[in-house]
């Protein structure tokens, strides 16, 4: 099953809306590869099991995990923290999240600065690389349940946008030049 993801459309309606474009404009896989977004669908009521998780995770170095249950009831500041998560930020780690429940938007900016939403649900893991401009709503279904896996101690820092000289930013920059400059080689 692959990711949906499409271009969204400049209204400042809901954020929780779709915000597709019109015609709808959809995202493959590889053009989020393209960006060093990566994504797997697996088992999300086998996750405590799960063998290809625990591949995932060996492979990568994920030691580090926890929950995250977005409802009201069990995050402190939920408002305010919603409100953070749809601010346009970078980290200097990659964030990785796996939906284990529900689902939400993780909107990502692609080489030409535009949005791509990205919807995740329920068996959807997804990585997004350190450097990358991001946020994250909740979609009109109010709720989703994600596990945040993390090499070592977790730092969950956002950095907001404008981060030109950020160190994690500057790498993104460049690791995207030399992604172009491989596609070009290959013609
Ligand atoms: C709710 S997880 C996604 C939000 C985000 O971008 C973050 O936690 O940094
Ligand atoms: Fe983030």
């Amino acid at each position: 099953m692959a990711i949906e993801a499409w271009y969204m459309d400049e209204s400042d309606e809901d954020p929780r809306l779709p915000h597709h474009r019109h015609p709808k404009e959809f995202v493959s896989s590889d053009h989020l590869a393209g960006l060093g977004v990566l994504y797997w669908h697996l088992n999300p009521k086998d996750y405590e099991n799960d063998e290809e998780l625990q591949k995932i995770r060996q492979a990568r170095g994920y030691n580090y995990m926890d929950l995250l249950d977005l409802c009201p009831e069990k995050v402190q500041n939920y408002e305010e923290k919603l409100k953070n998560f749809y601010t346009e930020h970078i980290h200097a780690d990659e964030e990785i999240r796996y939906c284990l429940e529900g689902s939400g938007y993780f909107d990502v900016r692609d080489k030409d600065d535009d949005w791509i939403r990205i919807w995740v649900k329920a068996g959807d893991l997804i990585i997004l690389p350190a450097g990358i401009y991001h946020r994250f709503t909740l979609d009109t279904n109010n709720y989703t349940k994600l596990m945040r896996l993390f090499v070592g101690e977790p730092v969950w820092t956002a950095y907001n946008r404008p981060q030109e000289d950020h160190p994690a930013r500057k790498d993104y920059t460049k690791s995207l030049t030399e992604k172009v400059g491989v596609a070009l080689e290959a013609h």
